[in-house]
């Protein structure tokens, strides 16, 4: 006999800083994706990230009017998580302790503290659980990965968890293996870059790709040269916010070319611009040195290199990668981010039992890593 196969349908909520991404899935099919774009102007008018939950909600709310989507039908929401408290991976209800974190951006303001805000008044409201999955925080360094050298200052774990893991799976299935029999340097390449070392299904090691340190990217500085960068600030010739602004969101291809569009970059070099070139490609051998680094912490037992996010769109660039890192091991390309399908499926692995959903404990978290 055929048993039935259960069907969950899952509404799934990823603020990004001008959209907001929005999906029905029915388990782990989309019936339904659009992404709400916000005006610029009116976002600018909120002080903090926080203010925009109503205006936001309300967007979102509209757009599935418009689809007519019946949200009575829905069996859970889920949102992309924020800068909460380090944690482990995985899919976790939210509660009034991360809410409590998620609203006073506890370890900084960023715009996916909102997924699980949003996601918990829409499921509050119909009677459902909400969830967050793999948020920025998730921790999982080993201690070796947390010294920095300087003993004021322990490495931090910020990355593109969502998609790193969710990149990871779907090599593990690829080749016949469990995420946690795997060996797998995943970069994750958008407006930010990321290098994480999965090894037993936990990121072992990973640069901090929001503010500290890695490869530059299309908006993001990297890593800098110490003691220069130490000389810049006490220069007396920025302030505090400044010199943020310049590592996050006007450093990479937007300091040196002034886009952080790439494929604008490619028409540039197309059009024999050679400053252009060398920055492209500067942007490539920082990232691919960061996969050699990656690989020396399997030992160089790696099964496979997967090259994701919106960047990996980009023929030239993946190739440029790849022609320095393919001795390490094959290079598989899973371009574009695919968070909404993530957010699905990692709340469909608790709604089937697969997965127990995990509790955020908030304050009772010996947190680590916290310097802000
Ligand atoms: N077809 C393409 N060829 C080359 N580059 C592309 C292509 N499509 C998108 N990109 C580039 O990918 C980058 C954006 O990637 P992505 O959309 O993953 O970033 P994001 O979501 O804004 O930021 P993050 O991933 O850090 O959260 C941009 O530089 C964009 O120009
Ligand atoms: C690195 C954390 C996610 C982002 O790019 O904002």
């Amino acid at each position: 006999m055929i048993l039935p196969v259960s069907r969950y349908r899952i509404l799934v909520i990823n603020p990004a800083v001008t959209s907001t991404k929005v999906g029905v899935y029915e388990n782990s099919l989309p019936v339904m994706e659009r992404t709400i774009t916000h005006d610029k102007e009116i976002i600018a008018e909120f002080k903090t990230i926080n203010e925009q939950d109503h205006f936001r909600k309300q967007m979102i709310l509209a757009a599935l009017d418009k689809e007519e989507i019946n949200l009575s039908k829905m069996d859970a929401v889920c949102g992309r998580g924020g800068l909460l408290r380090p944690i482990e991976g995985g899919t976790y209800t939210v509660n009034k302790a991360m809410l409590e974190d998620l609203r006073k951006g506890y370890n900084g303001q960023h715009v996916s503290n909102l997924g699980g805000i949003i996601a918990y008044e829409i499921a509050n409201g119909l009677n459902i659980p909400a969830y967050i999955v793999d948020p920025v925080v998730v921790d999982e360094l080993e201690p070796i990965a947390r010294i920095s050298g300087l003993p004021l200052i322990e490495r931090k774990s910020i990355f593109h968890a969502l998609n790193q893991k969710a990149a990871a799976r779907k090599a593990a299935s690829e080749l016949g293996k469990s995420y946690e029999e795997l060996n797998v340097i995943v970069v994750h390449m958008g407006g930010g870059v990321t290098v994480g070392v999965h090894k037993g299904g936990k990121v072992i090691d990973v640069n901090n790709g929001l503010d500290g340190e890695g490869p530059f990217s299309p908006a993001r500085a990297g890593t800098v040269p110490i003691g220069d960068f130490v000389r810049l600030c006490f220069s007396g010739d920025y302030f505090r916010e400044e010199v943020m602004r310049q590592l996050v969101g006007q450093s990479g291809l937007v300091g040196y070319l002034g886009t952080n569009n790439a494929i604008t970059v490619e028409k540039m070099i197309d059009k024999g611009d050679k400053h252009a070139e060398l920055i492209y490609e500067a942007m490539a051998y920082q990232i691919a040195k960061e996969i050699g680094s990656a690989a020396t912490v399997l030992s160089g037992k790696v099964d496979c290199i997967v090259l994701t996010g919106g960047l990996a769109y980009g023929r030239r660039f993946v190739d440029s990668i790849s022609k320095k890192v393919s001795w390490i091991a094959d290079v598989t390309v899973h371009p574009g981010e695919n968070e909404l399908q993530a957010l699905a499926e990692g709340a469909l692995r608790v709604l089937d039992g697969r997965e127990t959903a995990k509790e955020y404990l908030g304050k009772q978290l010996n947190a680590v890593n916290v310097h802000r």
